[in-house]
């Protein structure tokens, strides 16, 4: 497994070690010893969840506020999608600065978000199965958000905007600056 660092400190990229041969693959898709030791982390993780959705499905961008905050650890099972994670820390050098990397079934990665940060994603395969771990519970009284089209964040989603499909909650989040 490999850890690869991102322009927004403690965002992680993780390349597991895969395991092909003649029946397929083998890898291990979380061990939580050797991802606290290579991270230098200590996460403990107490939900998954799982999701699957159709092309330009937008889920985001999504936090927990305070003492149910919350660090997830996302990938994809089928399909592909594009996965951003935008720093909400007070005080940080990069607030208010994203990172998105393409994570998909081919490709296997996985990529860790830190608590502080808003997440989201978009659906750039036909379907796609996302598939997550949080190392908080969900708390409904606590869920906060960003707006996905916020011009001050400036994503670039990749989907055209006529062609996102985006949940009623979703569309009627606030920008940066009314936070
Ligand atoms: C997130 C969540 C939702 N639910 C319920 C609430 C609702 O009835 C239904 C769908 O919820 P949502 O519309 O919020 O699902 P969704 O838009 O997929 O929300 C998720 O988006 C991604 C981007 C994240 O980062 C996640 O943390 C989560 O916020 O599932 C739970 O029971 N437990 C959970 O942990």
């Amino acid at each position: 497994m490999e850890i690869i660092t991102t322009p927004l400190e403690g965002c992680l990229i993780i390349k597991p070690a895969v395991f092909p041969d003649a029946r397929g693959y083998f890898f291990e898709s979380f061990n939580e010893e050797r991802f606290n030791e290579q991270t230098g982390l200590k996460v403990h993780f107490v939900q998954d969840n799982q999701s699957a959705s159709g092309y330009g499905v937008l889920r985001g961008l999504h936090y927990q506020q305070g003492e149910h905050a919350q660090a997830k650890l996302v990938r994809v099972i089928s399909g592909e999608v594009l996965d951003v994670a935008v720093d909400l820390r007070a005080g940080s050098a990069t607030y208010g600065q994203h990172y998105s990397v393409l994570l998909s079934a081919a490709n296997k990665l996985q990529f860790f978000v830190p608590r502080g940060f808003a997440h989201g994603f978009v659906v750039l395969s036909e379907t796609a199965e996302f598939f997550y771990k949080c190392d908080n519970y969900y708390n409904k009284a606590s869920e906060g958000g960003l707006h996905y089209a916020d011009p001050a964040l400036n994503i670039d989603w990749q989907v055209p905007a006529d062609q996102l499909l985006v949940s009623e909650k979703d569309q009627v989040l606030p920008n940066l600056d009314k936070l």
